[in-house]
Parts: structure tokens; C-alpha cells; sequence
């Protein structure tokens, strides 16, 4: 039997799935970030595979037909030719880069999606003028380095994790524009891109040998930590969406056509034919962890009434900051008034992280995707009934966990059968470029 293995590198730790052809989970492990670590490690991510591989049993690593990895979007790194990293990663919300926007905003279409402090590109042109950059020879995605601790190639990444990058995923190049005498130095940089999914090489011989995997088990192009979310839904029909309730926000709808517009963080990534218009919110689990424990949680939440609703109106973000629906790095957290009761206090944020994804939905609609008609859920908060049902009312659609609400699960699919499910539809990827919506 031939096994396929999905490596999830999340906001709060790492995961392992692997499935049978059946797509039946054989085996699951998670680790977590040590609080005093920090998650911009490549260290971190390192000893985090070798724990998420040795827990593995013998018989399906023997066994391993495909391995796919997904990490957080635009989380990068630049690295030696041999790949060794010349510094910490800067994570997906670190938008330290804010000052080469200007400059971007003179070389990209307005509302392109690398139009954020936050992008992958932003993030390289800031490198660019940083001490390490003479000594470095690859700028890659944290789901591509972790790829090439498996299979020992660099430069090479996927659609997914591209997108921010300035990848144009519709044509499958990196856009004229990127010819800009700005960007030219950039160009040895840039990593060449492939489908999700797509096998890029096999095992190297010191992982297989070291992890005692399958020597022939093929390393596949990844994606992103929510596109893994949404695999894992399994969802194609137009009009539903995926929600990701981690430690983020992260809204995607399936759509026939792509939708960008940066004013308000919005972007759409390709999947197979499909098109997946979406944002990321800064709020989401993340704050909920900073005044509950995961027990606490689930208490409080089974005693709230969720069919009443919360007059708390709060923006809870866990520090100054927002990509979607509202596009402002110095948007500042509202969490006042807090009521005595935990509980109500809970009900206050459950109702308002509702508020801000219907408000999510309603834009991304108002902008031209797919009427919103089911929403699936994906992530630490889908085990959560009051918030389903306070999401339902709010949002005014079905709303329910995914049959797998792990992003391991969809990283194992994309191993199994890569976009298949996604493609041949009847409707096909527009031939033009990005639609790019004026202000
Ligand atoms: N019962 C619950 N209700 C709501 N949120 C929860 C619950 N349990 C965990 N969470 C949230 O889920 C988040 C973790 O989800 P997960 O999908 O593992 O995150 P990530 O992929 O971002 O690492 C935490 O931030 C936590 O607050
Ligand atoms: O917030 C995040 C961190 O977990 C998401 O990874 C992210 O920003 C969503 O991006 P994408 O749609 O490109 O996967």
C-alpha cells in the first residue's frame, strides 16, 4: 500500500497527517511552538520536522508515496547557495517592509496584491537592502525551505506560496512589469514556480535515509497553510466558502473569477480552475488565547446563548495592525468596554470575530465573487458549537465544520492527487490576466 503524507506549518505549530489512497487518516502528531522560541526560527521549523518524522510509525514511512508541505503565506527567508538561513524568517503579519511600499506602488498595478507591508515581494525588497543580503543566493517561502530539507533543491516554489511574491498564477509567470529596472536585481531571486502539488523531486538520500522513508517517495510543490485548510474542506461548488478560524482569520470563496484589491487586502489564488477570492484578518484565534485557555474556551462557550445576540462591538486584534476587511497597519485593537462576566466577555468577541467575517463575505461579493450560499470551517475554532451558530445567524448561510478541518488533511490531499479535484471544470481559468479593480 502506498501512503501520502501532508506537513502542515501553521501559526502555532506544526502538524502531521498521513492518508491511504482511500484518503483515510492513518496517522496524526502535532507539535507546538514553545512560548519562548520564536516562530520566525528556521531552527524552530527544523527540529519541528525531524519530531513530526520520527513520530512517524515504520511501516507507512517505508511506505511514503508523496510528501507535500504547506507553511504560513509570505513567511520568507533568504538563504545561502546552500541553503542555510542568513537570518530569521519575517513572518506572514511582520510588516516591517512598510517603506519599500512607496516605491512598489510606483512598479505594481494599483490593487495587486503585493501592495502590503506584508507581501512576499515587499518583504524581499526590503531584504535587499539589509547587512545579510550580499551573502544570500535563494529567497524562499517557509513551505519551500522546509520542502528542501527533504529534496535538496532550492529555488523552486509554488503557485500558492508565489502569489504574494507578484506570481501571476493565470498566465504562469511573473508579470512584465517585475522587468522594472527596481526589480531586475531581484530576478536571480525569484524562485521558479509550479503547481501545487507537483513533484519536484525525490527523497534526497541523507532524509530518506535519516528518517527511514520510502527512498523513492516523491517531495511535491506545497501551498499555503490556509489553501490547506480549504483542500481539506473538499468544497467545489461556486458560491462556498471556506473559513479558517486559527490563530487568523482567513476567508476564501470559490469563485469563477479573480478579484484583487489591495485597498482592502483582498486577493484571489488559483486552484486548478477554480478561483479562491478571499483575505486575511489579523484577528481571530489568537486573541481568544491571550484571555482563555482552551478549556476555559470550551466551557464558557457551551454556556453562552448564541441566538442572542452580543451588543459588545470589539475589533480584536491582538496588537496595532489589520489586512482584511480593512487594510490599515495602524488600525489599533478595540476590546472596550470588558464586562465582569468572562463569559459575556467571550460572547462579546465570538459575536464581533463573526461581525468582521460577514463584513469579509459581503465585500468580497460587493467586489464581483460567487454569492455566498454555504460556509465550511476549517481550524482551532471549528470545534466550537456557540460560535457556529452565532456565525450562522450573523453570516445568514449554513455554516458547518469541514469533514476534515485540519490543514494537514488538505496537504495530504494536495500530495495524493495534487489539484485534480480543481481541474477540467466546466469553467475555465479566464486567458486574460488578473482582473485588477480600479478604486
Ligand atoms: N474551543 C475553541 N473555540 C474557539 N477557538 C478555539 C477553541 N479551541 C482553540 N481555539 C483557537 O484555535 C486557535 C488554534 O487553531 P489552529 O488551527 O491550530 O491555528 P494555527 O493553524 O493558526 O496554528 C487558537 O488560537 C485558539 O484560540
Ligand atoms: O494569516 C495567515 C497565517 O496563518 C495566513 O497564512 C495567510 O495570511 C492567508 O494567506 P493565504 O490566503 O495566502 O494562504
Amino acid at each position: 500500500m502506498s501512503y501520502y503524507l501532508g506537513l502542515d506549518f501553521g501559526t502555532s505549530g506544526a502538524r502531521a497527517i498521513v492518508i491511504d489512497p482511500g484518503q483515510g487518516i492513518l496517522h496524526q502528531a502535532q507539535v507546538s511552538h514553545p512560548l519562548n522560541i520564536s516562530s520566525a526560527s528556521c531552527s524552530l521549523w527544523q527540529t519541528q520536522l525531524d519530531q513530526l518524522l520520527q513520530q512517524i510509525p515504520h511501516d507507512l514511512k517505508g511506505n511514503l508515496e508523496r510528501i507535500a508541505i504547506d507553511g504560513t503565506s509570505s513567511t520568507v527567508l533568504i538563504c545561502d547557495g546552500q541553503g542555510h538561513p542568513l537570518r530569521d524568517a519575517l513572518l506572514y503579519n511582520n510588516n516591517q517592509a512598510g517603506d519599500v511600499l512607496n516605491t512598489l506602488k510606483i512598479i505594481a498595478p494599483a490593487d495587486h496584491v503585493v501592495l502590503a507591508a506584508t507581501s512576499s515581494l515587499a518583504k524581499l525588497l526590503w531584504l535587499q537592502g539589509q547587512p545579510e543580503f550580499p551573502a544570500a543566493r535563494y529567497f524562499l517561502h517557509q513551505a519551500d525551505w522546509l520542502g528542501f530539507l527533504l529534496h535538496g533543491q532550492l529555488g523552486i516554489s509554488d503557485y500558492h506560496n508565489a502569489l504574494k511574491l507578484g506570481y501571476d498564477p493565470a498566465r504562469e509567470v511573473y508579470p512584465d512589469w517585475f522587468q522594472h529596472p527596481v526589480l531586475a536585481p531581484l530576478h536571480p531571486f525569484l524562485p521558479k514556480v509550479v503547481a501545487p502539488g507537483t513533484v519536484i523531486a525525490p527523497i534526497s538520500s541523507q532524509a530518506a535515509t535519516r528518517w527511514q522513508i520510502n527512498p523513492t517517495c516523491a517531495i511535491c510543490a506545497g501551498t499555503t497553510d490556509s489553501m490547506g485548510a480549504f483542500l481539506a474542506s473538499g468544497a467545489t461548488a461556486l458560491g462556498t466558502a471556506v473559513t479558517s478560524l486559527g490563530s487568523t482569520l482567513v476567508l476564501k470563496l470559490i469563485s469563477p473569477i479573480p478579484i484583487q484589491a489591495s485597498a482592502y487586502g483582498i486577493y484571489s489564488h488559483r486552484c486548478g480552475d477554480y478561483w479562491l477570492v478571499g483575505g486575511a484578518s489579523n484577528c481571530g484565534g489568537a486573541i481568544l488565547k491571550e484571555f482563555f485557555t482552551d478549556q476555559e474556551l470550551e466551557s464558557l462557550s457551551a454556556a453562552i446563548n448564541p441566538d442572542i445576540p452580543s451588543e459588545l462591538d470589539y475589533y480584536p486584534l491582538p496588537q496595532a495592525g489589520e489586512r482584511f476587511p480593512i487594510h490599515d497597519p495602524d488600525l489599533q485593537p478595540r476590546l472596550d468596554p470588558k464586562p465582569e462576566h468572562p463569559q459575556e466577555f467571550l460572547h462579546g468577541l465570538l459575536e464581533s470575530l463573526a461581525r468582521i467575517e460577514a463584513q469579509g463575505y459581503r465585500l468580497l461579493v460587493s467586489l464581483g465573487a460567487s454569492p455566498l450560499k454555504r460556509v465550511y470551517t476549517a481550524g482551532g475554532g471549528a470545534k466550537n458549537g456557540a460560535w457556529t451558530k452565532i456565525r450562522t445567524r450573523v453570516l445568514g448561510v449554513p455554516v458547518q465544520a469541514s469533514p476534515q478541518t485540519e490543514a494537514a488533511y488538505g496537504t495530504a490531499l494536495l500530495a495524493l492527487r495534487g489539484l485534480a479535484a480543481y481541474e477540467n471544470l466546466a469553467q475555465k481559468l479566464p486567458a486574460s490576466p488578473l482582473k485588477v479593480l480600479g478604486n
